[in-house]
Parts: C-alpha cells; structure tokens; sequence
C-alpha cells in the first residue's frame, strides 16, 4: 500500500510550498529592430498594398550593389635611398712620391750611402699607398684596417655593400654624372624636385666631384650643360626658363650660422628667419656659358682655407639651387609643366682635430663643419629608425642646423634625394673612411616617397616646405568627399524616381545613372548661370542707380547754370542799357559814368531781394529812352514842382537829361539856390549815392557846350535837404554835380537856360518812387547857375522836364533836416559822405511819415506845392502829432 502511495505521490504533483519566490528580472530578450518589424508586416497590413507602393522601401540593395569607384593606389614607387661611393685615387700621394724623388738633385754626391735609405722610405710610401679600400664591385667595397691596427685587433676587414655604385680611383667625372646624375635630371626636367650631397671627409674629393676643375667639369657644369642640352632637343624654342641660385652656410666665429649669396651683388648676407631665407638672388640662365660664368663667380665668392688636409678646403656648406620655371604648355604632354628644383650640396667635410691640427678659427670653423655633418647623419639615421619603426616618431634633429633645416623635405623622406660618399683611400685615411662607412651605410635602407606629383610647384627662395601640398591632398579628398555626398543622395533620389517610373513603365531601358548624371550636370550649369546671372543683374541695378543720381546731378546743375547765364545776361543789358544811356545823354562823360553805373547794377542786385523793390528796379532794364519818359512821369505826378521858365532861350535841341533815379527813396532834397548860368557850365559830374539829401541842379546857362551833362541826383529816402535861395546865375554855371547813387537824396537840375548848346545833358536824379521834398523858392536865373552838391544822396532820379515854351527852371528844395544838422554841414562843406543803404522796411517807412508833416501846419504851405500836398494837409490830433515825432526821433530822421 505504501507503494501505491508512494507511486501516487511521486506522480501527482509536489504541493505547493508556503513561500513562493518570484523572479522579478527575467532574462530579457532583444527587441527586434524597426526594419525587421516593418520587413515582416502584420498580415492585416498586407492587405494596403496600395500604400506600401506610394512609400518605397529603402533601397538598400540596390545601394549596396552600386560599384563605388575605388580611388587607384598611388603607385607608391618607394625608392631606397641612393649612395654612391667614389673612392679619390691615391695618385696624388704617388705624385708627391715621385716629384719628391725626382726634386732630387741628380747629381748628387754620393748616391750609394742613400740608397739604403732610399728603398726603406720607398717601402714606407708602398704601405703607404696600400688602398685600405678595394672595389669588390661596382656595389661593394672591402674596407682594410691598416697592419698596425690589424696587430692590435682593433679592427678587422669590412665589406660594405649595397651601393648604388661604387666609382673607383680612376673614374671619370662624367661616369659620375652619368651614373648618379642623370636619373635625377631625368626627373627634374618633368618636373620632379630633387637633391644631390656630396659627404665625406675633408679632402676627399667632394668639392671636385661637384664642381671640378675646367678640364675636369663636376656635377654642376655638366648637369647645366645637359639641361640646355636637353632642353633644347626636347623643345627647341622651349617655354621653360631656368635660375640659377648659389648660396653658403657658415659659422660666425662658432656663435651662429649665416647665409651668404654667392650670386648677389653688395652685401651677400641672407636673412634667416627659423627655416626661411630670404633675399636669395635667382639668375636666370639662358645658355651655358652664363651658367658656368656665374658658378666660377660663386666659386671665387666661397669661404676656403688651407689646412692639413687640404689646401683649399671648403669652410662652409655649399647650396646650388637650379630651378627650371615653365612658362607655357608642353607640346608633348599639352599641360603645363611644373617647376622643379634641382639641388646640389657641397658639404663641408667634417674633420679630425688630430690630422687636421686646426687652431683658432679653423679649429671653430672645424667644429662647426662637424656639427653640421653630425646633424645631417643625425636627420638621416632618425628617419632610418621612423621608418623601421613608425611608432617611435620622427626625430626632429633637422632643427638643429640651418642646412637641414632648409633640405628637411629631404631628410624627412618625402623627396627624392641621392647622397655621394668621397672617400680617401689611403691607409692613413681608413679611420675616416671607416666612420664614414660605418654611418652611411645604414641610410642605403631609407626609402623616401617617389610619388610626388609632377605639377606641384615648389616655392623658391625659401625651404622647401612646400605648402601647396597640403592644400592639395586636403582639397581633394573634401572635395571628392563632398561629391559623392551629393552624389550618392541625388542618385538615392533617382533611384526612387527610377523604381517609380520602372514600375510605370517596364518597358524603359534606359541607363538611369548616365541619365541622372547628366541631369545633374544640367542643374548643376543651371544653378551657376542662375547666380551669375544675379550677381550681373544686381551690379547692374547699382550702376542704374548711379547713373540716375548723376544725371540728376547733372540736371541741377545745368539749371542753375541757366540762371547764372540769365542772370549774367541781365546784368550786361542792364550794363550796356545804362552806357548807352551814359553816352546819349553825355558823351564826354563816358568815363565818370561807369563807375556810377556799376554801383546802380551793384545796388540793383541788392535791390532784387525785395520783390516790391524790383518794380522800382526793374525800369533800370528798359530802354534809356523809355526809362527816362516813365522817369518823367513818375515824376510829373509824384514831384510837387514848381515850374521854373528857362529865361534862356538859348538852350539847343538835343540837349539830354539825365534822371537818376532811387527805387527806395521817399523824398526829395530840396535845393535852394540854382543858379542859372547862361555863360559856361563847368559840370564835373560826380555822383555821390546817399539816401539822405538829394540835390537839385538847375542849369539855365545859355552858353553850355554841347554834351555836357547835367546831373541831378535825388536821393528819396528821406527828406531831402533844402537848399535856399537858389541863385541863378546867367555868366557861369559851374557844376559839379556828384553823383551819390543812394534812397535818401535827390539832385534836380534843372536847365532855365536857353542857349545851352544842343546836347547838353541834364541830369536830374531823382527817386522814382519817391514822393518830391518841398521846393522852395525857385529863382530863375538867365545867366548863372550854381549847382550845388549834396554829398549823402543815395538814390537818384534824373527828371527831365521839357516845356513846350520854356525850360523851367526847378527849385531844389532842400529840407532842413532838424535831427542831422552836421550831415548837412558836411554836404555843403563838400565831403563824400559814407553809403548807407537801409532796409526795405525802414524805407518805407521813412516814405510814410515823410509823406506827413510833423508840425501841422495847414496854413502854411511852403511854396507852390502840388495837388498831394495839398491834398494831404489836414488838420492832425496832439497825438497823432507827437506818435510822428517819436517816430521821427527814433528813426533819425
Ligand atoms: N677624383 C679626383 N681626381 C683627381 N683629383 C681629385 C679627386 N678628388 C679630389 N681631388 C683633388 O684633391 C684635392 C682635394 O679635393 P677637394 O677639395 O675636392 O676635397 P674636399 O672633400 O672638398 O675637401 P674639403 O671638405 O676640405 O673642402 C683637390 O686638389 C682635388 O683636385
């Protein structure tokens, strides 16, 4: 039964225990992504098949199988770095032997005894010519420690190889060229930068594979020779252009290093500044023998000093920049060919103080060629080790030195370069030969980037850190960069249209890429011709605008120049209208008469600022004849006259006057005393403008000449000076009458005479729109007239009267002026007074009141007076009386 039990307790399940424990983080599961979900829709979502058209899904595929064009590999042709090895030939040391031997004195007594000694110094010069460098071949050398140092078991035989070429004693200098040179001219002449060193130890033959000798041309000659050479084969007539640029680097007493221009003319020291330097002449070179001319020039310049080892050894490092400038398009390529430079390097070679036994300069100067020697090795194994290991980083030893700091690109790889090592192969010489050895050989394994593009253009006269580099490789990958961005989104766009019009049309099997291309091109023109067009039309727009201001400009301009031109045109009629007038009435007075017109036009201008003066004015302009009848009136009507008969009888015919007039004057100065004279008139006419008395002339002279004028000038601006008793005399009229053009006064002559000779000319100034001054009693006189000046008159008005019967002989009255007794003082006492022109608004005022008698005195009227005055004399108030006495006091009047 148990089991049974048993059985069914192990079959049903176990019973739920008291606790229960719940898991509260299940193992979560990854959601499955938004493609994945829209990838697999829901079924019901099938069934909108039309939707799901309208929005394409993105095509991926489809984007994933387009081709990208791989950008092609550079063709990377990384070049080990070039060493050449030229062994110098010991033939000078077998050349001292034997011109030793044979400086010997032949005849020389006795020769036995030194024969001995003769073989044992000519086995010391065996072992000493004895190469401790032998040629393996063209690649290889043995290096062989001298038997001293072989005893000593300091040093063994060495081989060193992998030289590009190996160039023994007794090779030539062009087998140098041609070997070592020629592929790097190769390069240049397309368009590649390139550098060329000579290294080694002092006498070793650097400056002699460089430079030569004339018979013996180096590297530099002859690599110009081939460049004209070639340049000529390759394009007679070329379009490329070549310099040529030689400068040094030295020590200044071991403190610091200093260029100097081995070309340049005066002061040949180049400014350094960090790697740049400056001022460096660049000759160019036409032919060869300009080129070699100016390398002998740049040897002769060059720093030497004798020392042990040599005795013109080089004390500076040597640069010589050939640099070939291209000018147009090649004919082969039909591009542009490049600028190139082509360095060549002479260094100083570097020296041991023990065979060398420099002192003093020499021995700073020693340093400082070691320095520089121990540099460029330096710069060298740096980018040997950057290259074995590129984690590491590249050694910046160039800055330590001017000349590596100027050859950088090359030390640093990224230029093609080649190195020459001159060595001595003597036995005495192996140390050096080894040190050199043992330190180049490692740089054959330098690989420098041989994929610098033709086209770059190299700065000159500055290291050759060449910026344009950068800019291209930056600007190239952006810009293609940027292309396919726009490119990939306009092909997704047209993809998307494409699967619409396939799905459309099936039918179409048209190249949709070729065809979007060219659509972009189209856009692309578009979009540019769009925004040029624009930036034409808005630079148009501006100079639109321009040009309207200008005419604008233009247009006013032209306007006021028609105003002046009126203006001026005015001013000559009214100038010539007043001459002419001058002349009519007196011709013998042409003279005086132009003054006093030149103030009238003066006054005239003034006047025109007031238009209710103009009219006044404006009779100046007409016609003399006319402006003297409407004188006449105004004055017939204005003047309260009293009509003198000219006793004379004798006055002639044509006998003019003249009427000055005054626009602004109110009233007439009366004069008193004309005195007629019948005999001689002595008018000096002199016309003194005043605004305050006037003065009247009378001339009743039988006997005046004909042409002499009368003057009368009226002044009307206030009240005119009387002038009394007036005497005519008939004998002798002396007149001077002056003119004083001003809008107070007023002159009247008057002619009573009638044996004034036909032609003489009466002047009577008087205001036109003035109303006339009392006159006074007039006293007809046949013989004589005096007329009398009064200085202050401003404006004058000739008035000319002309009686059928006889001349009347006018009175001037001269009002007393209570308030300027002085003035009138000074008037009879002759002087000319000061012009004052007062304003417009004064003068008419002073025009009113003149018009009104202060003292009231209706009974007694003085003189004969007009039907105005009469007219006007009414009895006033005490008031009105004293306002006018004010008036009067405090207008000075
Ligand atoms: N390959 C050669 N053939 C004939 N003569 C040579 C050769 N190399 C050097 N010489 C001669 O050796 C002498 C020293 O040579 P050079 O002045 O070129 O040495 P260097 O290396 O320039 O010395 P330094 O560094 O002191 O200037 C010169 O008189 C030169 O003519």
């Amino acid at each position: 039964m148990k089991t049974m039990e048993d059985l069914q307790r192990s079959l049903s399940p176990p019973p739920c225990p008291s606790t229960v424990t719940v898991r509260r983080n299940p193992p979560r599961k990854a959601r499955a992504t938004p493609y994945t979900t829209a990838a697999k829709p829901p079924a019901a979502s099938l069934g909108s098949s039309a939707n799901t058209h309208q929005v394409p899904s993105f095509p991926i595929d489809e984007i994933l199988s387009i081709q990208i064009p791989q950008p092609e590999p550079k063709s990377s042709v990384s070049e080990s770095l070039k060493i050449y090895l030229r062994i110098k030939p010991l033939k000078t040391f077998t050349k001292a032997t034997t011109t030793t031997a044979r400086s010997r004195p032949r005849n020389v007594w006795p020769q036995n005894p030194s024969k001995k000694t003769n073989l044992e110094n000519a086995k010391k010069n065996q072992k000493s010519e004895e190469a401790c460098i032998t040629l393996n071949d063209p690649y290889s050398v043995t290096l062989t420690p001298p038997q001293a140092l072989q005893e000593l078991k300091r040093s063994k035989t060495e081989v060193y190889e992998g030289f590009s070429h190996v160039f023994p004693a007794d090779c030539s200098q062009n087998d140098v060229y041609g070997k070592m040179v020629q592929p790097l001219l190769e390069d240049f002449m397309k368009g590649k930068n390139g550098m060329l060193a000579a290294l080694g130890p002092s006498g070793s033959g650097k400056t002699h594979t460089v430079f030569g000798t004339p018979k013996n041309p180096g590297i530099v000659p002859l690599t110009l020779r081939q460049v004209f050479k070639k340049s000529d084969e390759s394009s007679p007539g070329s379009l490329r252009s070549f310099y040529l640029s030689v400068f040094e680097i030295c020590s200044e007493r071991g403190k610091g290093e200093k260029a100097y221009d081995l070309l340049g003319d005066g002061s040949s020291e180049l400014s350094v500044q960090q790697s740049t330097i400056r001022g460096l002449k660049e000759v160019p070179i036409k032919n060869l023998e300009e080129a070699e001319s100016l390398i002998g020039q740049a040897m002769l310049k060059r720093a030497t000093a004798t020392t042990n080892s040599n005795s013109q050894s080089s004390r500076s490092q040597c640069i010589i920049n050939i640099r070939a400038a291209s000018e147009g398009v090649s004919n082969e390529t039909k591009m542009q060919s490049a600028d190139a430079m082509l360095t060549i390097v002479d260094l100083a070679g570097a020296e041991r103080e023990k065979r060398t036994g420099n002192q003093g300069e020499r021995l700073v100067e020693s340093n400082f060629i070691n320095n520089t020697s121990m540099v460029f090795g330096q710069c060298l194994r740096s980018l040997l080790e950057f290259q074995k290991n590129r984690k590491k980083g590249l050694q910046k030893h160039h800055q330590n030195s001017l000349l590596t700091r100027y050859l950088r690109d090359y030390l640093e790889g990224k230029k093609r370069m080649a190195l020459i090592l001159t060595v001595k192969a003597g036995a005495e010489d192996y140390l050096d030969t080894s040190y050199l050895l043992k330190q180049a050989s490692p740089y054959m394994k330098i690989k420098f980037d041989n994929t610098e593009e033709i086209c770059n253009k190299r700065q000159l006269k500055t290291f050759p850190r060449v910026e344009k580099n950068k800019k291209v490789k930056l600007s190239a990958p952006k810009t293609s960069q940027i292309e396919e961005i726009v490119v990939g989104k306009r092909n997704q766009v047209s993809q998307e249209v494409n699967l619409k019009e396939k799905k459309a049309d099936p039918t179409d099997i048209s190249s949709p890429t070729v065809e979007h291309v060219a659509q972009d091109n189209t856009e692309r023109e578009h979009i540019i011709m769009r925004n040029f067009a624009k930036v034409l039309w808005n630079v148009l727009k501006q100079y639109n605008e321009k040009l309207k201001v200008a005419e604008g400009d233009i247009c006013s301009l032209k306007e006021s120049l028609r105003s002046e031109q009126l203006k001026s045109r005015e001013l000559e009629t009214e100038l010539i209208s007043l001459k002419s007038s001058c002349l009519f009435s007196k011709p013998n007075l042409v003279e005086p008469c132009i003054p006093e017109v030149e103030a009238l036009v003066h006054a005239k201008e003034q006047f025109e600022v007031d238009p209710s003066l103009a009219n006044a004015i404006s009779t100046v302009d007409d016609d003399p004849c006319n402006l003297i009848e409407s004188r006449r009136e105004a004055s017939a009507e204005k003047f309260n006259e009293s009509a003198s008969p000219l006793p004379n009888k004798n006055v002639l015919r044509g006998l003019g006057y003249e009427e000055n007039s005054c626009a602004e004057e109110k009233s007439c100065a009366k004069q008193g005393d004309p005195t007629p004279s019948p005999e001689r008139v002595d008018a000096e006419p002199k016309r003194e403008v005043s605004a305050e008395v006037c003065n009247e002339s009378h001339v009743p002279k039988e006997n005046v000449g004909p042409g002499l004028g009368y003057e009368e000038i009226s002044c009307a601006a206030h009240k005119c000076a009387k002038q009394g008793d007036p005497t005519p005399s008939p004998e002798r009229v002396e007149a001077e009458p002056k003119r004083e053009v001003s809008g107070e006064g007023c002159i009247e002559t008057h002619v009573p005479n009638e044996n004034v000779v036909p032609g003489l000319g009466y002047e009577e100034i008087s205001c036109a729109e003035q109303k006339c001054a009392k006159q006074g009693d007039l006293t007809p006189s046949p013989g004589h007239v005096e007329v009398s000046e009064k200085p202050q008159v401003k404006i004058a008005e000739t008035h000319v009267q002309e009686k059928s019967e006889a001349t009347e002989v006018r009175e001037i009255e001269t009002a007393p002026r209570e308030a300027e007794p002085a003035s009138t003082k000074k008037q009879r006492n002759g002087q000319k007074p000061k012009r004052r022109l007062q304003p417009a608004s004064s003068v008419l005022l002073t025009r009113e009141i003149n018009t009104l008698e202060i003292e009231d005195d209706i009974a007694e009227p003085k003189g004969t007076r007009g039907g105005k005055k009469t007219t006007v004399a009414q009895p006033r108030s005490q008031g009105s009386v004293t306002l006018l006495r004010l008036l009067t006091n405090n207008l000075h009047l």
